[in-house]
């Protein structure tokens, strides 16, 4: 059993939205902070459309959804955020942004609160030497879509003390969740393999070997993916898979993870992916169209 009881979720976009939902399934109480209570809401509204989605296939009845929405609590202030058990970082995939979040953070930790970043590529041990308890500080590397996927990665910083390991694998095993290890090396484990995979189809694409529709169907069908590789991208956010890249690119310093000069067009652009309804995909119609 885990002694954590309140579990406060930094940012409340695709990821923390699923981390808020399958929380509160869980029995936990959450605390969701956002930029705005606007932005807070939206993800709110997701989670609801996603746990009517969960009842309409009778994974869960109408009576838990209903508790679970009353779990989650809109947090403006970080100040209730570090009065939680465990806090985990969910905000965009930039370094100093998640900085700059876990220094605000500080001065309304209580002691015991643990810390967690669900970063997909940054170093745990740098963002764990920003706060004043690296011991207590981990990765908890949610997959996409959260309520869906069964794999958390665990990533240990160079200080993180072996209790909050336990403790951390104990409360994701309590989501439903198979946790795996990754050594704290950028992007971990899931995303050293998979993001170098969609900028390598950004770069078939790129170079005209393919179009998005002969790309996606060639995965799809012949590699049994469940998504095609850019339609995969579009579905994590480009500004992410590009993130993730540079973070490679630098931390490996190694020229084989150099961003596609096409996934960096389309994060220029703003043409994020599915959250912006445009991408390698167009979302805005009925049926996603490719946009090359
Ligand atoms: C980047 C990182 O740091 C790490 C990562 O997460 S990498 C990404 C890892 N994830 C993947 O690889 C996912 C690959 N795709 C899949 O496995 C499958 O397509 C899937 C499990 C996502 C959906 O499978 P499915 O249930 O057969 O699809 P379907 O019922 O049609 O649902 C698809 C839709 O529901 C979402 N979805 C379904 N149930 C959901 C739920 N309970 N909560 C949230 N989203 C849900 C899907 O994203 C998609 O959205 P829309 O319908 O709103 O357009
Ligand atoms: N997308 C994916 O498939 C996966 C992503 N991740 C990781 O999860 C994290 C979030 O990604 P994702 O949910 O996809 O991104 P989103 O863009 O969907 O959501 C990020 C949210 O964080 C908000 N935010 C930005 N700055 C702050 C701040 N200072 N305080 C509070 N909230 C803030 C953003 O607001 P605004 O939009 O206004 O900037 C936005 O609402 C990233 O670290 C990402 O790498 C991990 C696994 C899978």
């Amino acid at each position: 059993m885990t002694d954590i009881k309140t579990v406060g979720v930094i940012g409340a976009g695709q990821m923390g939205s699923g981390i808020a939902h399958v929380c509160a399934l869980a029995g936990y109480d959450v605390y969701l902070n956002d930029l705005d209570l606007a932005k807070i809401e939206a993800g709110v509204s997701t989670i609801e459309h996603n746990l009517a989605r969960q009842v309409s296939r009778g994974l869960i009845d109408d009576a838990a959804m209903k508790t679970a929405l009353g779990r989650i609590k809109p947090a403006e202030s970080l100040a209730l955020i570090g009065q939680t058990d465990l806090a985990i970082e969910a905000a965009t995939e930039n370094e100093e942004i998640k900085k700059a979040i876990f220094r605000a953070l500080q001065p309304h930790l209580k002691a015991e609160t643990l810390l967690a970043s669900n970063t997909s590529s940054i170093s745990i041990t740098r963002l764990a030497s920003t706060t004043d308890r690296p011991e207590r500080f981990i990765g908890l590397h949610f997959m996409n879509p959260v309520p869906l996927m069964k794999l958390v990665e665990v990533i240990r910083g160079i200080a993180t003390d072996g209790a909050t390991y336990e403790r951390a694998v104990t409360f994701a095993r309590s989501l439903g969740k198979t946790t795996t290890n990754a050594e704290d090396f950028p992007a971990f484990i899931v995303n050293r393999v998979l993001v170098p995979m969609i900028n390598e189809a950004i770069y078939t694409l790129y170079e005209g070997v393919g179009t998005v529709d002969s790309i996606d169907t060639a995965m799809k069908l012949g590699a049994n993916h469940p998504m095609g590789p850019l339609e995969l991208g579009d579905f994590i956010g480009l500004d992410t898979v590009l993130s993730i890249m540079n973070v490679l690119y630098e931390g490996l310093a190694d020229s084989k993870y150099r961003p596609c000069p096409l996934l960096v067009k389309y994060v220029e652009a703003g043409w994020l992916g599915k959250k912006a309804g445009r991408g390698f995909y167009d979302y805005r119609g009925e049926v996603p169209v490719p946009t090359r």
